[in-house]
């Protein structure tokens, strides 16, 4: 179905060729899924596939890409839309209507479809994705995830024989994802349709996928079946490191598989006793909000909210998409709608509502780095960011750019923001709200595009806040990333809090949100690969 023969991909002003003569056959019916570290080709080459890449994107491609026998040099997107659909990775970049009625149709208008099909096809989608009831919503209302399922849907009622799609969870709730690749995987397995997807959190997709297509970084493509392939790489998700540490091979693809293999293991843990409890709160509380409302028009978003923040921990923010988690961050922060209720943060010149101070003297209380960190960076180089920081925060030069090379050493200071990865990027802006030196750093989904090795660097980065004394709190659906570095987790639903206790307990109650060592180890309390590794290396007691 998909077919690349010796292509090679080149950016005009970009050194190294992300695809360095690649070939590569998929055939019709398989699901194919592109892993590889940030900045390596993933989306160079799905572009490939509909001949975004070169006709939109600029750059030169050499060999051949024929697509259900059509040859993308001579084949523009659009002579391809009735064959190849694609998801990108901003749903708000890629929306061409208003509404989301509006977009579920648009497609289908394009290819001249009969009002009956289009009307059936949009029910159909509105049902498979859970959004029926946001049919009439303006888009840019949209939570981010909700934005992301709309994306998803507009191109599922085109029916395409292939189906690309870039990084399609990434602002999914943990449940929503399985539900669209469960969904995916029925069209692959019942319709024959093809079906290649770029995503960084593997463990959300490895298990459905026939093909792994593995891109070390150099050009070249690694192709092969998932688990070969898994075997050599070191990216690899927090199951297969688990098989790893446990010693088993061939090394497991589903939980179910590891559960059964998982009898010795669960033994040898048990001897070992159970993990250590992370240490107990401070009394103080740093950040307080009591009975927070958030209304839009005709939506509650947050529904009287009682929150206490305390100062060294991480707190977890999960619910479902649309939940209310990150209308409750901009009103903490205050510069965000809120209707009811008061917040109140202590910082070194006492205690105060961020919403009642100028936004300088706010963003020395609460820090907060959005969705899209983009959206924060406007000036032309990194040295310019860091200088503006500096004199908003009347911070002495220099104090931006010393946090940033603590984060990430060594950015070139003429480096324009938007050349930069998502990483570096997300440093950035951290370093830009830390030099303000908040009590309080408010983080909303920030592990977005990035992989494993960036990933761990982050919590890494908010392990050191935490430990000098801040209070984080992160909205995330990562729930490996929970598992890793929160000591506490709120759960949301409909705008009010459902559950709030410590990471182990919130976890292990709630299949939706147990990481995948819970899930192969459960009902024994073990969430993270890291803690198992201790365990067993830890001396045991004398004989
Ligand atoms: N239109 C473009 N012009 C110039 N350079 C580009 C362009 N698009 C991508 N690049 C560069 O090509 C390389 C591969 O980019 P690509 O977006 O394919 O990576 P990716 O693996 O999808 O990354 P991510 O995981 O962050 O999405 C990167 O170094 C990127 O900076
Ligand atoms: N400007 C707006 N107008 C109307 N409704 C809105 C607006 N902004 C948000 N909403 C709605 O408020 C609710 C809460 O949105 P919010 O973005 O806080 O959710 P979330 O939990 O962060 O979601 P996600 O996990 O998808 O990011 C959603 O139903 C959303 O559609």
């Amino acid at each position: 179905m998909i077919d690349f023969d010796r292509v090679t991909v080149h950016y005009a002003d970009h050194g190294e060729p992300p695809l360095r003569d690649v070939t590569l056959h998929i055939p019709e019916g398989e699901l194919c899924l592109v892993a590889g570290r940030t900045g390596t080709g993933k989306s160079t080459l799905l572009r490939a596939i509909n001949g975004l890449v070169p006709h939109f994107t600029g750059g030169t491609l050499h060999g051949t890409v024929t697509v259900h026998g059509r040859d993308t040099r001579s084949h523009p997107p659009r002579d391809l839309a009735d064959v190849v659909g694609i998801v990108g990775q901003d749903p708000l970049a890629g929306f061409v209507t208003d509404t989301v009625e509006e977009e579920l149709a648009y497609g289908m208008e394009q290819l001249a479809l009969t009002p009956a099909t289009m009307r059936k096809r949009v029910e159909e989608t509105l049902d498979l994705l859970g959004i029926a009831d946001l049919r009439a919503r303006p888009l840019r209302t949209l939570s981010g995830g909700q934005q992301q399922r709309v994306a998803i849907g507009a191109v599922l009622t085109n029916h395409p024989q292939v189906l690309v799609l870039d990084e399609p969870t990434s602002a999914l709730d943990p449940t929503a994802a399985e539900d669209v690749l469960a969904a995916v995987t029925r069209l692959v397995h019942d319709l024959g349709v093809t079906v290649v997807v770029a995503e960084h959190r593997l463990e959300r997709v490895v298990q459905y996928a026939d093909r792994l297509l593995y891109l070390p970084g150099d050009g070249t493509v690694v192709d092969g079946e998932p688990a070969a392939v898994l075997t050599d790489i070191d990216l690899v998700p927090p199951l297969i490191e688990l098989g790893r540490v446990a010693g088993w091979t061939p090394v497991p693809l589903s939980v179910r598989d590891a559960r059964r293999r998982a009898a010795d293991l669960r033994q040898r843990l048990t001897s070992a006793g159970p993990p250590p409890p992370r240490p107990a709160p401070d009394a103080v509380p740093v950040l307080t909000a009591r009975k927070i409302v958030v209304r839009y028009p005709g939506t509650v978003a947050v529904a009287g909210v009682d929150l206490d923040v305390h100062p060294g921990r991480v707190v977890a923010v999960m619910g479902r998409n649309g939940s209310g988690k990150s209308s409750l961050l901009w009103a903490l922060q205050g510069s965000g709608p809120r209707q009811g209720g008061t917040v109140t943060v202590t910082g070194p010149d006492g205690t105060a509502d961020p919403a009642s101070l100028s936004a300088t003297r706010a963003r020395r209380l609460v820090g907060l780095v959005p969705q899209s960190p983009a959206d924060l960076l406007y000036l032309e180089t990194v040295s310019a960011e860091c200088g503006q920081a500096d004199r908003e925060a009347e911070a002495p030069a220099g104090t931006c750019r010393a946090m940033l090379d603590h984060l990430v050493p060594g950015l070139p200071a003429d480096h324009h923001p938007r050349d930069l990865s998502e990483g570096q990027r997300l440093a950035l802006v951290l370093a830009i709200q830390l030099t303000a030196a908040p009590s309080v750093i408010l983080l909303d989904e920030p592990t977005r595009g990035l992989d494993y090795h960036a990933k761990q660097q982050f919590a890494a980065i908010v392990q050191r806040l935490a430990a000098a004394g801040r209070a984080v709190v992160v909205a995330t659906h990562d729930v490996e990333l929970v598992a890793a570095l929160a000591d506490r987790v709120i759960v949301m639903a409909q705008g009010e809090i459902v559950a709030d206790g410590t990471t182990t307990e919130v976890m292990l109650s709630s299949p939706a949100f147990a990481p995948q060592v819970a899930k192969v180890l459960a009902p024994q309390p073990w969430l993270t690969v890291d803690q198992v590794t201790a365990a067993l290396t830890r001396p045991g007691p004398p004989a």
